[in-house]
C-alpha cells in the first residue's frame, strides 16, 4: 500500500512528542521553529542543485527530504495539510498569468 502525505503529517505528530533520543521528529521540533525553517530552506537548495545538475535520483531524493521537512514545519505551525490543499483547491483552474495580471491591474 503506497503511503500518503497524510499518514505522514499523522506520524510526525504523534511523534512530535516522541524521545528526541529516539526520534528526528522530536529531535528537530525541540530544537524549535528556526532550526525546522532553515532545514526547509537547506532542501529547497538541496533539490535546485539536484535539478541545475540534471541529477534524477538525487531530486527524487531531496525532493522526499523537502516534502517531510515541510511537514515537519507545517505541524510546527499547527497548518493541516488539509488548509494547504485547500489553497490550492481555490486556485484550481486560475492560470498563474492570469492572476498575476489581475494583482498588477490593482
Ligand atoms: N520521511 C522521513 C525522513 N526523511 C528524512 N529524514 C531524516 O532527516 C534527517 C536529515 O538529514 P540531514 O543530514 O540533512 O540532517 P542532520 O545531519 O540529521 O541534521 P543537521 O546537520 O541539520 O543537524 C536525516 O536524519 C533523515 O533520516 C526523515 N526522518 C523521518 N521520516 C519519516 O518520519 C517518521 C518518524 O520519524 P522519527 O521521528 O525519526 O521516528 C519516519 O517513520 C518516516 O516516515
Amino acid at each position: 500500500m503506497r503511503a500518503t502525505l497524510f499518514d505522514l503529517e499523522r506520524t510526525i505528530r504523534q511523534r512530535r512528542q516522541a524521545d528526541p533520543s529516539q526520534s528526528y521528529v522530536a529531535k528537530l521540533t525541540a530544537k524549535g521553529r528556526g532550526k525546522i525553517a532553515q532545514k526547509v530552506g537547506e532542501e529547497a537548495v538541496e533539490t535546485v542543485i539536484a535539478a541545475m545538475a540534471s541529477d534524477r535520483d538525487g531530486a527524487i531524493g531531496e525532493s522526499a527530504d523537502l516534502l517531510f521537512h515541510l511537514m515537519v514545519l507545517l505541524a510546527d505551525l499547527d497548518i493541516a495539510l488539509d488548509e494547504v490543499l485547500d489553497e490550492l483547491d481555490r486556485r484550481e483552474g486560475v492560470s498563474g498569468i492570469a492572476e498575476k495580471a489581475s494583482r498588477k491591474a490593482d
